[in-house]
């Protein structure tokens, strides 16, 4: 599997309660007020209902909005401003899921459309491998979902992209990064920073599916059933029906309708941020130097309550003097900060900052679930990236770790394949439960469940600090050695080398946060389970 699902990238879902959604005033919602196309998904995910991903340009605000509810489903078409506030666009509140998906024109007129590049699916076919929105090199692979473009903008530290044979796709490198923690002198990083451009990434996958001879199926999934034979049919809108020796589920966080999820893992945590990119007056950032971080307090007194509640930085891309991305984002929350005050927050920033906004090129909405349950790996149906829960707990980083890991966990597939066509002929059954959990344990084994109930237990830390308390915190990550802090960051560091690194960073820590480290060790639930899971063989 050389491509990870579009909605990965792409998608976002809104929970509204009922109340909320008659709000919604339909007969607006039946216009459609821009060219561009917008389709609903209807998945769901236990622990993340309030997946919500998405972006939009000034100029293209319409999107169609998917109410689930019970059996039926009604969609229509909406802009922002036929939701009563913000807060009801994107709050979790009933029991009835929305989905929105949201297409941004621009990209859209420069991303291919998959069904263009790719030949059909024909239904009559058994396929080898079913990866909805998802695909396989080397086997009979189709590939299942709505034709959406990549809409959001990512970052991405050059060597790594590069390791991966990607550079083609960055648009823009800076040679360097900083991170400013407070007034005093900032951290200078070393290292190169890329941003993809979600055209040419869209371009390559898309590429790579053409070569292989991937085929298509614009359509929603609706659910996967065991089917004769031990194939799994994968039931889609309008009861087209596709079988499959195995389906592979990577339609984002949101995916828990097709998945089951291990009960009584951690809570969902969220990252979320709001971001714009414009063109101003005049910046004081360097267009030669990526800003990763900036926690410098410019708000003072304004927004304190705000700041204690959710502590969020600035991340900055300079493209030139004067034309500038930036996020405002809170890292991590046990409930996600809301967007008309990560709003208000950035631009009340920007302003004490004596930047003036000329022209507004794109606004940028991100919501990224954190933390959370694993995949049960017993199940049959197999999953990837952020449905596999592989988004890096600590950071809200996905894109890098899931095209990495896909050549191997492809592989496996296809070996495992290959051996279940031999014992198929014995028992189906069996031998499919057997060669889902083969892939399962390649994806999450032991060591690697290890590395991340690590990095659940820093999850939770960060979540206990207050702004001045991530400050300290940051200090200290930034003055371990290179490979160990990069290593955190890329999930490359083993179990052993994530012990060294919680020592070292114990050492080198002022003693108020190795209080703090070792109070979270003995008291913090997530210490207990790291612990656990050290022990477990
Ligand atoms: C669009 C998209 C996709 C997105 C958007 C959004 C954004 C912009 C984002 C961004 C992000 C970022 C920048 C991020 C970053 C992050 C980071 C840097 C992180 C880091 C983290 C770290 C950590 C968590 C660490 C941890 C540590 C620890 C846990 C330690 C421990 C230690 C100990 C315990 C010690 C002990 C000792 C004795 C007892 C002696």
């Amino acid at each position: 599997m050389e491509c990870v699902g579009a909605r990965n990238f792409a998608a976002m879902s809104v929970c509204l309660s009922s109340s909320s959604r008659s709000r919604l005033r339909r007969k607006k919602l039946a216009r459609i007020r821009t060219s561009i196309c917008i389709r609903g998904i209807s998945l769901h995910h236990p622990h993340h209902d309030n997946y919500y991903h998405h972006r939009e340009t000034s100029s293209s605000q319409c999107f169609t909005v998917e109410a689930k509810a019970g059996a039926g489903s009604e969609s229509c078409v909406a802009t922002k401003e036929d939701f009563a506030d913000e807060e009801d666009y994107v709050k979790a509140g009933g029991s009835e899921l929305v989905f929105v998906q949201m297409q941004q024109n621009k990209s859209m007129e420069m991303q291919s459309k998959l069904a263009d590049k790719l030949p059909p699916i024909s239904v009559r076919d058994v396929l080898d491998l079913v990866v909805i929105e998802s695909a396989k090199l080397g086997l009979k692979v189709g590939l299942i979902g709505p034709d959406l473009p990549f809409t959001n903008n990512y970052g991405v530290w050059e060597d790594e992209f590069k390791d991966l044979g990607l550079e083609g796709c960055i648009e823009h490198v800076w040679k360097d990064t900083i991170v400013y923690l407070d007034n005093k002198d900032p951290i200078f990083i070393g290292r190169s920073y890329g941003r993809v451009s979600r055209h040419l990434l869209h371009e390559e996958l898309l590429g790579r599916c053409v070569e292989s001879g991937v085929s298509y199926l614009s359509s929603r999934v609706e659910r996967i059933v065991e089917g004769s034979n031990g194939h799994s049919n994968v039931i889609c809108e309008y009861d087209i029906e596709v079988s499959c020796r195995l389906a592979t589920v990577a339609s984002g966080a949101a995916s828990g309708k097709l998945l089951q999820y291990e009960v009584g893992g951690p809570k969902v945590s969220v990252q979320t941020a709001y971001g714009v990119e414009v063109e101003v007056e005049n910046s004081p950032y360097d267009p030669n130097l990526m800003v990763f971080m900036d926690y410098r307090d410019y708000m003072k007194q304004n927004v304190q309550t705000l700041e204690a509640n959710y502590p969020t930085f600035l991340y900055a891309m300079p493209m030139s003097r004067t034309r500038v991305f930036f996020e405002e984002t809170c890292l991590a929350s046990k409930e996600a900060m809301p967007f008309e005050l990560l709003k208000k927050k950035l631009f009340l920033r920007l302003n004490t900052m004596g930047i003036r906004i000329t022209k507004t090129y794109e606004e940028e909405w991100s919501y990224i679930p954190v933390g959370g349950s694993l995949p049960n790996t017993e199940q049959k149906n197999l999953a990837f990236g952020a449905a596999a829960s592989m988004v890096h707990p600590a950071t809200g980083y996905s894109v890098v770790r899931s095209l990495s890991e896909a050549p191997q966990y492809a592989s496996v597939i296809a070996t495992i394949l290959k051996e279940g066509h031999a014992s198929s002929i014995i028992t189906h059954e069996r031998s499919k439960e057997n060669l889902s959990m083969q892939a399962w344990n390649t994806l999450w084994p032991q060591e690697r469940k290890r590395q991340r109930a690590f990095f659940l237990f820093g999850l939770a830390l960060i979540l206990q600090l207050d702004i001045e308390g991530i400050r300290t915190f940051f200090h200290t990550f930034f003055r371990l050695p290179n490979w160990m802090w990069k290593g955190f960051l890329g999930s490359s560091l083993s179990s052993t080398d994530l012990v060294l690194f919680a020592f070292y960073m114990f050492i080198i820590a002022p003693n108020n946060l190795r209080m703090c480290l070792v109070r979270h060790l003995l008291s913090d639930p997530t210490g207990t389970i790291m612990v656990r899971t050290y022990l477990t063989i």
